[in-house]
């Protein structure tokens, strides 16, 4: 099998239930068979949840036995006809939904190099082969009321986040730098979701790290490209909550999906520039993208959180490009 093949997984941390067969999955295997683009391919499609493993051409076996043709079995199957937006519907809006319901949710392509597993995650975020990070984070920003300015809930870098005064949020606010934008025009993701309820306002924070050869790197973090290159980050357990979390990453705060793009794109270039100074392979190292949904109670009369109810609730979704698998 060679080149042709990606599979992405779905995995659900927290039950979810009402699946559209009513069952209640906390893992999907989706398969996606990349275009052939005119070279020989062993994998077939047989139907939308089948996929066959047939011999290629002038394939010997070392003792001569016949090939044994493979069915393997999926949640779903999609093949080259099958678009982006397919795919995004399928696989990740429920994942969104899950993400504004309170549920955490976890979403991994993996396949060998070349096979099309960065096109799912990313595409290019300015034509129709937007992947299905772009597409998430349009939906999400869609389903969202309540946006709150920034820093009024700040991270405590340990997976928490506390509501601080409007004092101090405002003046914090005067320190960071506003939002530029480069990609002049973006196809958007137009489906539209459940939406939070409107007693509850939020805020939306994004992390970004590569982990290479057992080291973990913060791809939001302007200077990887310098002195901090070869300075990993610690990844630790939280003594409370038992959560795995990577230490002193840049969490970010995004009010829109265009702000959201724009630093993925710029932890691109910065993820790029330490591959060739490192002389690092990309198909070697896994990216990680966290999205976190920092919600909590509207106060009564005000515009603002309520930090005397004490019921912030953070949901995650992460949506991984796991290093290229060797072919065989
Ligand atoms: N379904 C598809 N439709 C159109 N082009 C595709 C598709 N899948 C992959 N490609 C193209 O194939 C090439 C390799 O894809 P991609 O870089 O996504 O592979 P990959 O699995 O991420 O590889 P690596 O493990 O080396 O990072 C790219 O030029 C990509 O645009």
């Amino acid at each position: 099998m060679n080149a042709v093949f990606t599979s992405f997984e779905k995995f659900l941390f927290s039950t979810i239930t009402g699946n559209q067969d009513g069952s209640s999955k906390s893992l999907e295997v989706v398969c996606r068979i990349a275009p052939k683009n005119g070279k020989e391919s062993c994998v077939s499609l047989v139907d939308d949840r089948n996929v066959k493993v047939i011999a290629p051409m002038n394939y010997v076996t070392r003792n001569n036995d016949a090939f044994v043709e493979k069915l393997f079995k999926f949640d779903c199957v999609f093949d080259e006809n099958d678009t982006q937006r397919d795919i995004f519907r399928r696989c990740s809006l429920d994942f969104v939904e899950n993400l504004i319901n309170g549920n955490d949710s976890l979403l991994f392509t993996y396949g060998v190099t070349g096979s099309g597993k960065t096109f799912t995650m990313t595409g290019n975020a300015e034509s129709d082969n937007s992947g299905l990070l772009p597409r998430t984070l349009d939906v999400i920003f869609r389903s969202l009321p309540n946006i709150m300015e920034k820093c009024i809930f700040k991270p405590n870098g340990r997976n928490g986040f506390a509501i601080q005064t409007e004092e101090k949020a405002q003046l914090e606010r005067q320190t960071i730098p506003l939002p530029s934008y480069s990609i002049a025009k973006r196809l958007v993701e137009t489906v539209a979701t459940k939406s939070l309820n409107n007693s509850r306002c939020c805020a939306v924070f994004i992390s970004y790290i590569e982990i290479y050869n057992d080291m973990c790197y913060d791809l939001l973090d302007e200077n990887l490209t310098d002195e901090r290159l070869f300075t990993s980050k610690n990844i630790r357990i939280d003594s409370v909550t038992r959560k795995a979390y990577v230490e002193k990453i840049k969490e970010i705060e995004v009010e829109s999906c265009d702000e959201a793009i724009e630093q993925f794109l710029q932890a691109q270039e910065r993820r790029k520039i330490a591959k060739t100074l490192l002389n690092k392979s990309s198909s070697r190292s896994h990216s990680i993208f966290i999205i976190r949904l920092v919600s909590a109670s509207l106060h009564k009369g005000k515009y603002y959180p309520d930090s005397t109810k004490n019921d912030i609730h953070i949901a995650e979704m992460t949506l991984v490009d796991l290093a290229g698998s060797e072919p065989y």
